[in-house]
């Protein structure tokens, strides 16, 4: 059988930074729910693959119409998004040699180019790759009392991104092996790094916004529709 292609979204966070009325992934963007733009973004890079979609077991606010995939299961998350990520992989039927790529529902800008790149590269290396963008600004780390402290030269910073991508075994392996050694990643590729593995990065648009705070919906309302007039929306 060839390899299959999973897509694993975590989706079960509260969005306490958002400080909205509900989870940020249910907020109106362009006339949809955030996650709606994201699996439709998804689903035009790679319509036959197999959705698994982490949800809190709790949401009340999730509709089953917004989800265009053919193949899809619903998973329950987590406490953090590792935990999440991690319920999705103990409940896949997928082949070691799986590709397995974990996007965050709260990046509904994404466009299926990036997406497809990040395909290419992370069948392409075998500890996986990730979507990333060089850092641009000169970074701080904050002293005692709200201090500037300038940690390191910002040349050879990124900021990682998602979609991140690895073959099923790897990743499985990678994150079990956080858990059991207490290390609580924020992204999966760190957990391969864990490994002493050395995911790629890959250049990716620097409108590949996370959601996080209230004056992202806006930005991310702006990009969508910057893109839709240069022909990237889904
Ligand atoms: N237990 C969790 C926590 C987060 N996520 C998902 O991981 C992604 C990145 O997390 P973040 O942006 O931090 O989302 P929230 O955890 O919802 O935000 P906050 O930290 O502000 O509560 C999001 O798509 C979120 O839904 C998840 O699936 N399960
Ligand atoms: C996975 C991620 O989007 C890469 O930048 C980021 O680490 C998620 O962090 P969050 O605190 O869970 O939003």
């Amino acid at each position: 059988m060839s390899e299959r292609l999973w897509l694993v979204v975590p989706a079960a966070g509260q969005g306490r930074r958002m400080g909205a009325d509900r989870p940020k992934q249910y907020l109106p963007l362009a006339g949809r729910p955030v996650l709606a733009h994201t699996l439709a973004r998804l689903h035009g890079a790679f319509p036959t693959a197999r959705l698994a979609l982490c949800l809190d077991a709790d949401d009340r606010w999730f509709d089953p119409a917004w989800v265009p995939f053919a193949h899809w299961q619903r998973i329950d998350g987590g406490r953090e998004r590792m935990e999440s990520v991690r319920n999705a992989l103990a409940a896949i039927d997928a082949a070691a040699d799986d590709l397995v790529m974990v996007h965050d529902v709260a990046r509904p800008c994404v466009t299926v180019a990036d997406l497809q790149a990040l395909h290419l590269a992370a069948g392409a290396h075998p500890d996986g790759a990730l979507l990333a963008m060089p850092v641009a600004d000169t970074m701080k780390r904050e002293g005692g009392e709200r201090q500037s402290v300038t940690t390191e030269p910002r040349d050879g910073l990124w900021h990682a991104l998602t979609p991140q991508g690895f073959r099923f075994a790897l990743l499985e392996h990678a994150l079990s092996q956080a858990a059991a050694r207490g290390i609580a990643v924020t992204d999966d590729a760190s957990a391969v790094e864990a490994l002493g593995g050395a995911p790629k990065l890959v250049s990716a648009r620097r409108d590949n916004l996370k959601i996080t705070h209230p004056d992202d919906l806006a930005l991310a309302a702006a990009i969508l529709a910057l893109q839709a007039g240069d022909g990237k929306e889904e």
